[in-house]
């Protein structure tokens, strides 16, 4: 049957050659698009011609190929790769004119060698093509006009190529549903040998392998479910593959032999018993397909938040009670995982921040060759390679959302023997780095940076530093910490002084891992020539992601909320003090001191909260929790001023930005000043505001929800997953009302 045609024709007459699967599925999906005015079958069987009209894939077929052609304007080729060059003979004998020739073949220089040689010039009208999609099904009766929808479609133009041409054949690809791409024939032909041709040959060999053995039968009989999915394309098409490899041979050998050195090391890995190598090989290999699509999609690290705009729908209401453990610090985990690794010895972590943003950090260790075990519901086990042992990665680095990763990692890699870059997500590429750039040239290093002093940054390898003396121009425990780094590797002395307390999780690490920092007031010193030993690290609860529902349980009626195992290092405790001059219910149990550091259970009460001139010094204390305190000024009675927090602008959004236009659009009073924000307490309404892809401002306005008058509802808060993978569950687990909205 055929339906009815959906768009404009392209062309007035196609013509597709071979009704195999993909040849009959373009000829059916661009006939019941209307995309051509006829389409004509051409197969040399007699049946699949019949069945191509019946099943509505062409309007007439026929087994005479200048009959077919004569008012053709596209040719499509579908039929296997070394039946091409005779087929463009017979074509070329046809001595058209103005008819354009695509293709559908799995090889490309093969195509254009052969048309090379037929036509003797490489034929403007030539626009070779492969369609990445398939099916175990061939033949006519597999069809399906809706094959390449949402699939990548590879364009190959040569240097003559036509662009008319060409963009008559990518309009039909795209009247399929199809994502049209381009690139070199060479590239296509080396990048398919990767990633389709090698594993087809390794999945067809593999079963040959084992059935051309004696006791056959039995290995058929016990091959599960890890052989079946290994070994699934051995079922398809042998002439097809068989003109695949044959055509590609060059491309497939190169491959091939890489792979069969990879093999072998593996082979004396499991021969010499050298588990860390093989565990190193499959700890990145379980997570390297979501890491490339991660990279390749520019977004941060969890698959469940793909969606660019995830909204947040706050439902207006609703009480906090009960007890919750938030995950772990983000601040901890990093660390963590970066002392672990330059440590000597096996590290073992409990709490870990399973976060995109600490996932960035162990990603980025797996890329230099350090073996990282989990994270397996907390559980993170590094096999630390020594402060001179880490390689040089295969590519970029890329750390998603995180600036910590970011400015930590650069101290590191500053003192590497290779050479590195660091990319980030959209909102990462804004940030600030200079900040770290900066102080590190002075050491020795060499960095490049984009305009601007943004990311990516490019450091070389095989630079000797040199201890400094650096005077902080601003309270950054992110610059404090790079610096220190860095300053293992330096010769002599390194010191910071900061101009005022931040958070000195890097400090209290180092020495857990018996590396010696002399800290006096607001100065730490570091030398080199000592070693990280590894150890045991339990991260507590984030504070951070705490404060979201220490200042819930404030606002919200009728309250008590018990949060367990939170970090309090004194230099993160700003929002406690804050929130208990603002008149918070709010007391620490169960003090005690876990690994170096402070932890306790913090029960929050229903408070009724006063604006406060927030006090200076405990800005950098408090440094990520002013979204969330801008909901509770909000709330208050009263004034709020926030002063000297101008670092607030350059964190994953402008974040006093945002909050002021989030807070007016929902009717609160909240004033912009070029360091802090002037809120005045009041009735909180709802409406649409966005979260700039910035977590925290997600979490802050899904808390104001506690005490609006309708709905909130919170756009681009899908980095969310970046510090806080499970807070919706949490939020309703207390009684909160978020929830993602449901796309229509
Ligand atoms: O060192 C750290 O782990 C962090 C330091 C702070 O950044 P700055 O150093 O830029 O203030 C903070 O905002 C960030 O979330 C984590
Ligand atoms: C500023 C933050 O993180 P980072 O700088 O690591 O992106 C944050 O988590 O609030």
């Amino acid at each position: 049957m055929h339906s009815t045609p959906s768009s404009v024709p392209i062309v007035n007459c196609l013509v597709v050659i071979g009704l195999g699967l993909i040849g009959s599925s373009f000829a059916k999906g661009v006939r019941d698009a209307g995309l051509a005015q006829e389409v004509v079958g051409v197969d040399l069987d007699p049946h699949s011609r019949k069945r191509a009209v019946e099943l509505g894939v062409a309007d007439r077929c026929c087994n005479d190929l200048a009959e077919a052609c004569k008012e053709a304007d596209v040719i499509m080729l579908a039929v296997p790769v070394l039946a091409l060059q005779t087929l463009l003979g017979q074509i070329a004998d046809l001595k058209l004119t103005d008819t354009i020739i695509t293709d559908v073949g799995s090889v490309k220089g093969h195509l254009l060698t052969a048309a090379q040689k037929v036509f003797g010039v490489l034929p403007p009208l030539l626009v070779p093509g492969h369609p990445i999609a398939g099916s175990e099904r061939s033949g006519v009766e597999a069809a399906n006009s809706t094959l390449f929808k949402h699939h990548k479609v590879i364009l190959t133009p040569h240097e003559q190529t036509n662009p008319d041409a060409l963009r008559c054949v990518q309009q039909l690809w795209q009247g399929l549903g199809a994502d049209v791409e381009s690139m070199s024939v060479e590239q296509h032909d080396r990048v398919l040998a990767a990633t389709s041709h090698l594993p087809h040959l390794l999945a067809f060999g593999l079963v040959d392998s084992l059935a051309k053995r004696n006791e056959n039968l039995e290995i058929f009989r016990y091959a599960a479910g890890g052989f079946r999915d290994f070994t699934r394309i051995a079922g398809s098409d042998p002439v097809m593959w068989h003109d695949i490899f044959l055509a590609n041979k060059d491309a497939v050998l190169q491959q091939l032999d890489q792979f069969r050195d990879d093999l072998d090391v593996l082979r004396n890995a499991i021969a010499e018993e050298n588990g860390r190598h093989l565990l190193g090989v499959f700890t990145r290999a379980r997570v390297a397909r979501e890491h490339f699509s991660t990279i390749l999609a520019q977004r941060a690290y969890v698959e469940t938040m793909l969606d660019n705009d995830l909204i947040f729908l706050a439902n207006p209401g609703g009480q906090v009670n009960g007890t919750i453990r938030v995950p772990g610090d983000k601040s901890i985990s990093h660390r963590a995982i970066m002392l672990g690794s330059l440590a000597q010895g096996v590290t073992e972590i409990e709490g870990f921040l399973e976060g995109e943003d600490a996932l960035a950090t162990i990603q980025a260790f797996r890329d230099m060759g350090v073996v990282i075990e989990g994270p397996e519901n907390g559980r993170v086990v590094v096999h630390g390679v020594g402060l001179h042992g880490l390689q040089a990665p295969p590519g970029p680095i890329y750390v998603g959302n995180s600036g910590t990763t970011m400015r930590l990692l650069s101290g590191i890699l500053a003192a590497q023997s290779f050479d590195t870059t660091l990319s980030g997500d959209a909102s990462l590429s804004k940030r600030p780095m200079n900040r770290i750039a900066k102080p590190l040239r002075e050491m020795g290093a060499v960095i490049e940076t984009a305009p601007e002093g943004r990311p990516p940054l490019t450091i070389r390898g095989g630079q000797r530093l040199t201890g400094m003396h650096y005077e902080m121009p601003m309270a950054s425990a992110q610059v404090k910490s790079c610096l220190l780094l860095a300053g293992m590797y330096a010769g002599g002395e390194t010191s910071v002084t900061e101009p005022a307390p931040t958070r000195d999780h890097t400090e209290r690490m180092l020495s857990g891992f018996g590396y010696p920092v002399e800290v006096n007031g607001p100065t730490a010193k570091i030398e080199s020539n000592h070693a990280l030993t590894a150890t045991h690290i339990e991260v507590p609860a984030d504070i951070s992601s705490a404060a979201f529902f220490m200042v819930a349980a404030c606002i919200a009626a009728d309250s008590e909320l018990l949060l367990e195992h939170v970090g309090i290092n004194p230099t993160r405790t700003g929002i406690i003090d804050i929130l208990k001059l603002m008149g918070a219910d709010l007391s620490l149990e169960r003090i005690r001191e876990v690994g170096g550091e402070l932890v306790a259970d913090i029960r929050v009460r229903s408070s009724r909260l006063k604006g406060v001139e927030i006090p200076l010094e405990l800005v950098p204390l408090a440094i990520d929790e002013f979204p969330v305190l801008f909901i509770a000024a909000a709330c208050a009675e009263g004034r709020t001023v926030l002063r000297g927090a101008e670092e607030l602008r350059v964190k994953e959004s402008d974040r006093i930005q945002v909050m002021v236009d989030g807070l007016t659009t929902l009717g609160v009073d909240a004033q912009g000043t070029p360091d802090g924000i002037i809120i005045e307490g009041g009735p909180i309404g709802g409406g649409e505001v966005w979260a700039h892809g910035d977590h925290r401002i997600a979490m802050s306005f899904s808390v104001a929800a506690l005490r609006a008058q309708a709905p909130i509802r919170i756009h681009d808060s899908v980095h969310v997953a970046t510090s806080f993978p499970n807070f919706l569950e949490l939020c309703g687990k207390v009684g909160m009302r978020v929830a993602v909205e449901e796309q229509a």
